[in-house]
């Protein structure tokens, strides 16, 4: 059955072994072309979305369609089959391999040698980092480029969708920036993304659509631009207000 979204989870309960549900009736979904982003507070389960779209862990209840395909039942290996790729949170390169061996190990799955060729000119041209250091040993690149190389890993399958979980994590400002201007690259290079993002504000200037997560759901979804200057939202979960709506100070 043909969908309008790639990627639809849909009122979906999980949680960890006998512990309550962290997942309570959840519903996201993510159309083609788009970056969507999932904020909000520490615990809220926004990793937790990931792992259960990537196969990691079963939800208790719930469904989860690719391109209208239920994949609901499906483990790691079917999930990235399906078109479903997980750069996980924290660094995951192998630091004594090189810039293309890890990335290789992307397209561990892939048989034809003329489409793992492909791949590996899409991906160098799309991270130009990765083409320079190419032979280079992954472990002596800064952790911004380590990022790099794990979305150019994370390509190789050709995924529909790419699960990124706080791709900005303990990075400085500059490789932060870069990250985000590498997810804005990837879409537009025709890959969606779903990203999971403690910093709020500028995940939901880099996304086309947001989810503000709290307790396990959708507490309010929409175009990221709106939520990013909703004055409610901005003082809840982003820090302050939104500059426009700030209150003059006593010096204006
Ligand atoms: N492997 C696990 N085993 C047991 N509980 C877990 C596990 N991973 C996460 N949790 C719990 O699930 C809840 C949600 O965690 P999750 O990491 O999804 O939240 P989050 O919104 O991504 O938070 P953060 O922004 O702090 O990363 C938390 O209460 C956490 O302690």
């Amino acid at each position: 059955m043909a969908s309008e979204y790639l990627l639809e989870l849909d009122d979906i309960e999980a949680g960890y072994g006998r512990a309550a549900l962290v997942l309570r009736g959840l519903t996201v979904k993510v159309p083609p072309g788009t970056v969507v982003c999932l904020v909000g507070p520490n615990g809220a389960g926004k990793s937790t979305v990931l792992k259960v779209a990537s196969g990691m862990l079963k939800p208790r209840a719930g469904t989860i369609r690719v391109c209208g395909e239920d994949v609901t039942s499906h483990g790691p290996q079917k999930m990235l089959a399906a078109g479903l790729s997980h750069v996980l949170q924290g660094h995951s390169v192998f630091k004594e391999m090189s810039v293309e061996e890890n990335v290789m190990l992307g397209a561990y799955t892939v048989k034809d040698k003329a489409e793992i060729a492909d791949r590996v000119a899409f991906v160098k041209e799309l991270f130009p980092v990765v083409a320079e250091r190419w032979k280079a040993l992954a472990g002596a690149l800064s952790g911004g480029q380590q990022k790099q190389v794990e979305f150019a890993r994370s390509l190789m399958v050709s995924p529909r969708v790419v699960l990124l979980d706080e791709p900005s994590m303990g990075l400085d400002p500059k490789a932060t920036e870069t990250v985000f201007q590498q997810v804005v690259r990837m879409r537009d290079a025709g890959t969606a993304v779903l990203l999971v993002e403690q910093n709020a504000r500028r995940a939901l200037e880099t996304a086309d659509l947001g989810c503000v997560l709290d307790l396990g759901r959708v507490h309010i979804s929409g175009p990221a631009n709106d939520l990013l200057h909703d004055p409610q939202l901005a003082e809840l979960y982003l820090g302050g207000r939104p500059k426009a709506a700030a209150a003059p100070t006593p010096s204006d």
